[in-house]
């Protein structure tokens, strides 16, 4: 084996980066990948962070130099002594000894905001789905499973934006794919599990060709998948939208583009044999299949097999 092949996944606080990462470690097969949080790199507990008035997207309240030597080792397959960070108990734990496997996921808050971070990617994603969706998912999921209250996560929301603004946003600029899921009506609750998404193409890595999903969709801007060209922060790029409500027959054909040079993904595409792939938590704890997610996920591991033929 080559060196191992590396995926950033970064957006902010509940922005999808987990469930995102889940399908796509389940489809490389778990013992081939390993997943690495860098909220393991913050430099001050739960505690600590009140007293001094920080927020953890400021890059000051992580030890972003320790993340990206990490990060330079792990591509050369060195293995590193990680930091832990609790969620339950906003506490340090100890460090974790961690060698790298074939694949490593490397997802957080502040994974490109460095040069000598980002140079250690294969592959780079930034979640962004529109604001008003990210706090109604941070709501959920704090409140069931990190033990805040609404209240409580509303005013963290809002205590961090500033730094949102300033240090996590920015770092869009550096990806390859900007994924958005979105609600296909203005209202935020309409369909968790059928959300639409918006997939940015950035022209820095070299993607399936999807133009005859133009044949498929005869142009039609009604169509449930679309192509088209637009400017994402001023750069020409590629935009593929999928709707939450296209059915498993048009789904298949996209799949089908994906497969057809990538034959380790025809059997990915098995939904029996991967059964995490496009499974997203709903509002109240059950779990919704999402093709739009799926296709996602799919598209993230053409990348991640691309890389292993040009390096493993
Ligand atoms: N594609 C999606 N469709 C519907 N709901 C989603 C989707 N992605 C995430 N969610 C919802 O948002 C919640 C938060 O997502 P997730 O835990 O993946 O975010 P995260 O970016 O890993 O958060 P953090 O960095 O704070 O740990 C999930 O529990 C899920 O309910
Ligand atoms: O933005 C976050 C990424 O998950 C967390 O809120 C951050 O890591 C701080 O953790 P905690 O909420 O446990 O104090």
């Amino acid at each position: 084996m080559g060196r191992p092949i590396i995926l950033g996944i970064v957006g902010d606080s509940a922005a999808g980066k987990t469930t995102l990462t889940r399908g796509i470690a389940q489809v490389l097969g778990p013992e081939n990948v390993t997943v690495i949080c860098t909220d393991d790199y913050h430099r001050y507990d739960r505690q600590q962070r009140a007293e001094i008035g920080i927020t953890a997207l400021h890059p000051d309240c992580n030890h972003l130099d320790i993340m990206q030597q990490h990060l330079s080792l792990l591509r050369t397959g060195q293995p590193i002594l990680k930091p832990v960070y609790s969620h339950k108990t906003g506490t340090f734990e100890p460090p974790q000894y961690i060698r790298p496997t074939k694949f490593v996921i490397i997802e957080g808050l502040l994974g490109y905001s460095t040069r000598v971070a980002r140079e250690a990617y294969d592959v780079k994603v930034y979640l962004a789905p529109p604001e008003p969706l990210r706090a109604q998912w941070k709501v959920k999921r704090d409140t069931q499973k990190r033990g805040y209250t609404p209240e409580e996560v509303l005013a963290e929301l809002e205590k961090r934006e500033p730094d949102s603004e300033s240090f996590i946003r920015p770092q869009r600029q550096w990806s390859d794919i900007v994924v958005s899921f979105y609600s296909p009506s203005d209202d935020v609750d309409d369909g968790n599990g059928h959300l639409n998404v918006r997939l940015v193409l950035r022209p820095t890595i070299p993607h399936p060709d999807f133009t005859s999903i133009l044949n498929l969709t005869d142009g039609n801007s009604d169509s449930a998948i679309r192509l088209g060209l637009d400017r994402d922060m001023s750069k020409p790029v590629d935009v593929l939208e999928v709707d939450g409500h296209a059915t498993l027959e048009q789904v298949s054909k996209l799949e089908h583009i994906l497969c057809s040079d990538m034959p380790y993904l025809l059997n990915v595409c098995d939904r029996e044999v991967n059964p995490e792939l496009g499974k997203v938590a709903g509002t109240t704890g059950e779990t919704l299949q999402s093709y739009p997610l799926a296709l996602t996920q799919l598209i993230i591991t053409y990348h991640m097999l691309k890389a292993t033929q040009m390096y493993q």
